[in-house]
This record gives structure tokens, C-alpha cells and sequence, in this order.
């Protein structure tokens, strides 16, 4: 299945197709007749203790506020889901709880519960990241120290993630939170996939289409071989290595800083032209870095746990 999501900066707005009709699954059980709750730790928070302190943003699925919890004066993130979903939406959601249940990691955004309303009306809540995503800091600049703290931390999060055959397959700078202590964390999990067989081919055309790598954007490419297909996590990797040189340049870096994007540039871009590079100031060992994870062949990009031991890595510890 196909499922695309679109760029907010780079217009890049292509059709969605059909995903099934489905209600949300069973797991969620309903426990009263206002607000129902289910959660992945012990620690459940009654949404009636919840109360609204702004907006943090909007999604395509929904918006996003900070709360407080009345009594303890806790701070978390609510998603509230969009209540007209169409069918592929609420296919999105479905995934998106089914693995917001099962991970539990220090680099991957913690679900503390989700709500559901009899009205149908679903709620995540999440834990807080108070400086808001990745992209908050373009046009900053970025030091080699900084970029290897960050990079370490969303790759301990897609060792994790891909130990338990789970894909993201939306890695941006959008989907990366960070907070005033210094983490930095995955998060939005809308078209992710958990892989259940070893010869699963989920490197289809899903995500947000600038950050696919090669073997992502044109999988009916003649040099695209079936073990390349089948190397789905590869693709996390480009991703990475793109929003990491994005991090570092300011700006997304396959087309020239201040153009818009269209289409066809992109996929030229992306599919014929050469890997983007680290610039020709940076340390030897972050130009290599980047090399790594911007290999056009799937198979020659280094795994998230590789590029943990890579010396760009190991020299910032
Ligand atoms: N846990 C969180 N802590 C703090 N801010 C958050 C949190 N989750 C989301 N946000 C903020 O809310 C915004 C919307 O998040 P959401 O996950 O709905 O959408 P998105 O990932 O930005 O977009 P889309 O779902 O369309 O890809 C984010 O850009 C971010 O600024």
C-alpha cells in the first residue's frame, strides 16, 4: 500500500489512495461513558484531570496541546485526533497506537495513555518536549558537537526501533522533538510499519516524499535489486543522514537553497544525481558520516547500530 505524506515546506501534494475502512481496534477498551483510557504503562492519567494550557500545532491528523494535569501540575503533550478522518487516516491511527503501545525507549517519544471517547473522538498523550521539533533549528548554526549529540540519540532510537522490526519510514526534522535537557526524540509513528515477516517489502512509496531515499522513490528502477527492496530499514537511514546534513547546512539540502522544489527536480535529485555531502569545511570524520548514511545503494548504507561506533561519533563522546 502506498500512503504519502506531504511536506509542509516543499508543496509536494500528491494523491492519496484508498487504504481499507476500519473501526479502532478493540485494545482500546471502554471504561465509562465519558472519556475511555488505555495505556502502555501502569501510570494511567484520567483525561478529566486534563486541562488545556495552548495549542503546541497542527498536524494533518489533528492538533497538538500542552496540558496540565490539575493536581500534580505535570506537563504532557495531547493529540487530538481529527474526528472526520477518512479511511486512511484512521488507517495511520490504528498503526500509529498498535506501536505507541509496544515501544518503551528513553529516544522515542513516550505515550502515557490514549483516550477515546464514545463519540468516537481519540486523544494520545504523550510526554512533553518543551523546544518543540528539529526544524525549529534551521537557519542556526549548528556545531559538529551538537549535530553528533543529536545524531546519537535518534540513532540509539532507530537501533531500538529496528531491533523490534519496526520501519518509521517519516524520519524529518519535523518528527524529531527535543527538550530543554538535551534529548532528542523519534516521534510520530502515522506510517510506520511493523515488519512480520523477513521478506516484507515495505519500501514503498510512504512517507514524506523529500526525505525518501533512492530505492523508496522509484522502486520499479532497473537497478533496484530485490534484496535492495527488501532492505527497508536502509531507508530510515537515508533520511537520517538527510535531516542530519539539513541540521547542519540550515536548509534542505538536495536543492539549492531558496528554489521550490517541484517534482520532477526532486526525483532528479533524489534517484540520478550524486549522494549530497557534508561541506567541504567539516571535520573528515563528519563528511564520512554523512557518506555513510547517503550511500545510494541500500546495502551500502551503514545500519543505525554501525553508525553508532562511527569515529564521528565515538571522537564527540
Ligand atoms: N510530544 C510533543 N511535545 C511538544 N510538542 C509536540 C509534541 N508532539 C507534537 N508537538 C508539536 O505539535 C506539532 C504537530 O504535531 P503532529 O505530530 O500532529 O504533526 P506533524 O508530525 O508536525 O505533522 P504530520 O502529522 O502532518 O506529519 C509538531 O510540529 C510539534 O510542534
Amino acid at each position: 500500500m502506498a500512503l504519502v505524506r506531504n511536506n509542509r515546506f516543499m508543496n509536494l501534494k500528491l494523491s492519496l489512495p484508498q487504504a481499507p475502512s476500519t473501526s479502532l481496534p478493540c485494545f482500546i477498551p471502554i471504561a465509562t461513558a465519558s472519556t475511555t483510557v488505555t495505556s502502555n504503562t501502569s501510570n494511567t492519567v484520567s483525561a478529566s484531570d486534563l486541562e488545556r494550557v495552548n495549542v503546541l500545532g497542527f498536524g494533518s491528523g489533528g492538533t497538538v496541546y500542552k496540558v496540565s494535569h490539575k493536581t500534580t501540575s505535570a506537563t504532557y503533550a495531547l493529540k487530538k485526533v481529527k474526528e472526520d478522518m477518512d479511511s486512511t487516516s484512521r488507517h495511520q491511527l490504528l498503526r500509529e497506537i498498535e506501536i505507541l503501545r509496544l515501544v518503551d525507549s528513553p529516544y522515542v517519544v513516550k505515550c502515557h495513555d490514549i483516550y477515546e471517547k464514545p463519540s468516537g473522538e481519540v486523544s494520545i498523550l504523550m510526554e512533553y518536549m518543551d523546544l518543540g521539533t528539529l526544524e525549529s533549528l534551521r537557519g542556526n548554526v549548528v556545531k559538529e558537537e551538537q549535530l553528533a549529540l543529536i545524531a546519537r540519540q535518534v540513532l540509539k532510537g532507530l537501533s531500538y526501533l529496528h531491533g523490534l522490526k519496526i520501519v518509521h519510514r517519516d524520519i524529518k526534522p519535523a518528527n524529531l522533538l527535543r527538550n530543554s535537557r538535551e534529548e532528542v526524540k523519534i516521534a510520530d509513528f502515522g506510517v510506520s510499519k511493523i515488519m512480520v515477516k523477513s521478506l516484507d517489502k515495505s519500501n514503498t512509496f510512504t512517507g514524506t516524499c523529500a526525505y525518501m531515499s533512492p530505492e523508496r522513490f522509484d522502486s520499479e528502477a532497473a537497478d533496484v535489486s530485490e534484496e535492495d527492496k527488501s532492505n527497508v530499514y536502509a531507508g530510515d537511514i537515508w533520511s537520517f543522514g538527510l535531516t542530519m546534513l539539513e541540521i547542519l547546512v540550515g536548509h534542505f539540502p538536495l536543492i539549492p537553497h531558496g528554489e521550490k522544489p517541484d517534482w520532477a527536480t526532486l526525483m532528479c535529485a533524489v534517484c540520478s544525481g550524486e549522494s549530497p555531502k557534508a561541506p567541504e569545511e567539516c571535520s573528515e570524520e563528519l563528511k564520512s558520516f554523512i557518506d555513510c548514511c547517503l550511500r545510494k545503494k541500500p546495502s551500502e548504507r551503514w545500519t543505525a547500530s554501525q553508525l553508532l561506533s562511527h569515529p564521528f561519533l565515538l571522537q564527540q563522546d
